[in-house]
């Protein structure tokens, strides 16, 4: 029977869209939200799929806190590509991974799934 195990991570950084209708946007700040979506298909004697805490350990290894994200990645990191980026790592990991969701604003985000 199939659960998806749901993580969410809050992070901090700067950066701005290299091309925004033309031009690159200033240097601004966000408190990003990254969730996870992760499938399990069986639950251990403990009855987790997979341990939240263990999954937090992770993504604060990957996510880029404090960062300008401008700096680390070689693409413009508008919500959808860094989704896209998180979920290529995160599945390197935890190979069940659906989907990836990245909140830039309380009213703006993108997900990324295959
Ligand atoms: N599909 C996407 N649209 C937009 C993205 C994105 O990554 N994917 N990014 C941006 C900007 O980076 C912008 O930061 C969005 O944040 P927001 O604060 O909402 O932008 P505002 O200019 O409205 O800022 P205010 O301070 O509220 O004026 C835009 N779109
Ligand atoms: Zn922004």
């Amino acid at each position: 029977m199939p659960f998806i195990i749901r993580v969410k991570r809050e992070f901090q950084a700067a950066h701005f869209l290299t091309d925004y209708h033309g031009k690159p946007e200033p240097l601004h700040g966000h408190t990003w939200l990254v969730e996870i979506f992760i499938r399990a298909d069986k639950l251990d004697k403990g009855g987790m799929g997979y341990d939240f805490i263990e999954i937090q350990r992770f993504l604060d290894q990957i996510i880029p806190d404090y960062k300008c994200l401008n700096d680390i990645f070689d693409f413009s990191p508008s919500a959808e590509n860094l989704a896209k980026w998180l979920y290529e790592k995160i599945k390197e990991r935890y190979p069940t991974l659906q989907k990836v969701v990245v909140w830039e604003t309380k009213e703006g985000g993108a997900e990324y799934f295959e």
